[in-house]
């Protein structure tokens, strides 16, 4: 392993920003919004606490996740998806990192699906044991697609935009994917790779980890997203790097191995296939030049699929 992971490559100093969302709704809410503009202005990733997603709901789903990946490996292979991909591409259902490479873990499996639209669900990919799997993760889904809208509106606010701008451009059809991470334990005494460096192609992903692992390029170093107790470590995507002309950041992140086995619970947020995404006119003119192109997001994953890395691919292009 290159000598950045060395004492976890981590920098010391810096702090990943907590944002508290209690009264977020009500008499703290422009504080809120302040907080927001500055963490996704400077790192692009935040952890939120009191998000209204009830901590027993989010110990529940560890707890299925745990079940299910303890299974035996053939009893798992029954919920990948039918289709086979050996291009680089993201698989659906259960996978690892021989089917399908871009976005698949290092050393351990996942558990990937669409969650909505309700049309794009693949039941038959979503485990049947243990039984109380398929209505915890619907519940999880539900609850994660009521912070999102939270979130939206709090991120459009901190943009000087009005309040339903994001919920209104992503839409009713707008793409949501439920992702389990999980993670070997490391078997080598200097931290190694799990998940490596990538930004996240969509617009926000929120995300739950069992145990530290998780990391953020901050000023060219590696920052610790340290678990917090009942928390989500929130990141913007690739999608909104380029609506906001790359004044908010979609980070570079990856994942180390811990010394026990590791889960993150992802919930991803992407605008449908055939929406074009292009920076705001109100945001190109309040800091010009236009950086980035206009493609509609089908484009844009396919293109992003091409590159076998993991790599950030979004770079400013005009
Ligand atoms: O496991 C983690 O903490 C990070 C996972 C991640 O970055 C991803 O699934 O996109
Ligand atoms: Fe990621």
């Amino acid at each position: 392993m290159g000598s950045d992971l060395k004492h976890n490559g981590s920098s010391r100093e810096l702090e990943v920003p907590v944002i508290d969302l209690q009264g977020s709704r009500g008499e703290r809410r422009s504080v809120v919004v302040q907080q927001i503009r500055s963490a996704c202005v400077e790192w692009g990733l935040f952890q939120v606490i009191n998000h209204d997603i009830s901590p027993a709901l989010m110990k529940k789903m560890f707890q299925v996740a745990k079940e299910f990946f303890d299974l035996p490996t053939e009893e798992k292979w029954k919920y990948s998806s039918s289709e086979r991909t050996t291009t680089v591409d993201l698989f659906h259902g259960y996978g690892t990192k021989e089917f399908g490479t871009k976005g698949a873990l290092d050393q351990g499996d996942q558990l990937r699906h669409r969650t909505l639209p309700l049309s794009a669900r693949a039941y038959e990919q979503w485990p049947s044991h243990p039984p109380s799997f398929r209505e915890i993760e619907e519940e999880f889904t539900q609850e994660h697609h009521k912070l999102k809208e939270h979130l939206f509106e709090l991120i459009s606010e901190s943009l000087n935009l009005r309040s339903s701008f994001l919920n209104d451009f992503f839409g009713k059809d707008y793409a949501q994917t439920f992702l389990i991470n999980h993670y070997l334990a490391s078997v080598e005494q200097t931290p190694s790779m799990g998940l490596q460096n990538h930004s996240d192609i969509c617009a926000l992903t929120v995300l739950m980890q069992s145990v530290s692992g998780l990391q953020v390029m901050k000023d060219g170093e590696w920052v610790s997203v340290e678990p917090i107790q009942d928390a989500f470590a929130v990141n913007l995507g690739d999608q909104f790097e380029i609506l906001t002309n790359g004044l908010y950041k979609s980070p570079l992140h990856r994942a180390l191995l811990n010394s026990s086995e590791r889960f993150s619970v992802g919930v991803f947020s992407c605008p449908p296939d055939d929406k074009v995404v292009t920076p705001i006119p109100e945001l190109v003119a309040e800091f010009p030049p236009l950086r980035y192109k206009a493609s509609t997001y089908a484009q844009y994953r396919a293109e992003v699929m091409t590159v076998p890395d993991m790599v950030k691919t979004l770079t400013p292009d005009l």
